[in-house]
């Protein structure tokens, strides 16, 4: 069967996405967009000659029988409405991170999920399915180099808008290294401290960058993560983790090794679209594949999204603090059904 997919959101990741399942990927069609801006919608439709209705709103594709699933690319704080309208519509839907930028709009996603008796969410939180990162975990698990002790995360960008918020650094950026460390160690954060180095020339006004973010997990690992967005140079993300018999890391995604005019070199990739291009493609045609044989999407669920917002809410609330703040994740029997159906996606 062909996935049909009516997209809400046709802006950067978007349209990234709707190219990939009419281009790249196999068993899936973009039937109908909207976007809050018609004219934007219009636009791509257009730019990428798509064979899709264009709708009014999402209200429109949400009632459309002809339209299996959505992939919601709007911006968070619209990501929760859209989401909770498909689940009571019985469509399947992609989200991109973060799942709802509110605890409470997450639980409610999470909830109404589990009151449907099935798996509808699959969160896109794309870094599971990078190679590199995969086999950082499989390292991990072989048990080879004993238990992690510690981890050292850095997440860079060259530069952001003037759009771009102290909190964002958190539940824009960040929150990609709260999902995957929590998946690659297995284990659970218990408290989190922010640090605000000298901030850098090139933030726009009010912004604080570079931030440090150490984490402590119930098993005792500490992580500490690295949010610079505007390091001018490129996308930079890098992961090394300290166990007890030797350290892991990502591999370098590059795939020249440069020696030229008295240098050995290797290019920086500039955006989150080279880097991950590969795990974006992967996500997807995971749960186009899923949804194809009716089967529940396996990749990240509405449970990891309630993580990572309630992990990333707090914090939010320790940035601008000199002190520890603790994180409980909530784990009630009404949320116990996704949990266990959904947290893992082997
Ligand atoms: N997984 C990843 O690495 C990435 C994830 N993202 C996530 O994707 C989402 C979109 O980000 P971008 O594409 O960069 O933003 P963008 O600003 O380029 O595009 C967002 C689009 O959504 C539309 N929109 C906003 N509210 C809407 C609503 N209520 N209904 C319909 N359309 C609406 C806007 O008009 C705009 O066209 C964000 O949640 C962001 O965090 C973005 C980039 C990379
Ligand atoms: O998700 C993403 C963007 O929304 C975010 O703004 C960037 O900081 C991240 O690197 C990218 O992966």
């Amino acid at each position: 069967m062909t996935v049909r997919f009516g997209v809400i959101g046709t802006g950067a990741i978007g349209q990234e996405h709707i190219r990939r399942v009419e281009k790249r990927l196999s068993g899936g069609k973009v039937v109908a967009v909207t976007d809050i801006s018609l004219d934007a919608a219009r636009h791509c439709i257009e730019a990428l000659e798509l064979d899709a209705q264009l709708c009014d709103s999402e209200d429109e594709i949400l009632q459309d029988s002809s339209v299996d699933a959505v992939i919601v690319t709007s911006w968070g704080p619209a990501h929760e409405g859209s989401v909770l309208k498909a689940i009571a519509a019985g469509k399947y839907v992609f989200v991109e991170k973060p799942l709802a930028t509110t605890v409470d709009g997450c639980l409610r996603i999470v909830e109404a999920e589990a009151r449907m008796g099935k798996r509808l969410v699959q969160v896109g939180f794309m870094r599971r399915y990078d190679a590199s990162y995969v086999t950082l975990k499989r390292e991990i698990e072989s048990g080879r180099y004993g238990a992690p002790l510690m981890v050292r995360c850095v997440h860079r960008n060259a530069c952001v808008d003037h759009r771009y918020t102290t909190d964002m650094a958190v539940l824009d950026t960040l929150i990609h290294e709260l999902d995957v460390t929590r998946w690659l160690l297995g284990d659970d954060y218990t408290c989190v401290q922010v640090l605000y180095p000298k901030t850098t020339r090139h933030a726009p006004s009010g912004l604080q960058d570079p931030q440090i973010f150490n984490l402590v997990t119930q098993s005792g690992v500490v992580i500490t993560a690295e949010v610079f967005v505007n390091c001018q140079y490129g996308y930079d993300i890098q992961c090394e983790v300290v166990c007890e018999d030797g350290v892991v890391s990502l591999a370098s995604p590059q795939a020249v090794d440069i020696r030229h005019a008295g240098l050995h070199a290797q290019p920086v990739m500039q955006d989150w679209r080279f880097r991950f291009s590969d795990a974006y493609d992967a996500e997807l045609q995971d749960f186009i594949d899923h949804v194809a044989r009716g089967a529940e999407p396996s990749g990240p669920s509405s449970f990891d999204g309630y993580v990572a917002t309630m992990v990333g809410q707090a914090c939010v609330s320790a940035q601008g603090r000199d002190e520890w703040v603790t994180i409980s994740v909530q784990k009630d029997l009404t949320i116990g059904f996704i949990r266990n159906n959904g947290n893992q996606r082997e």
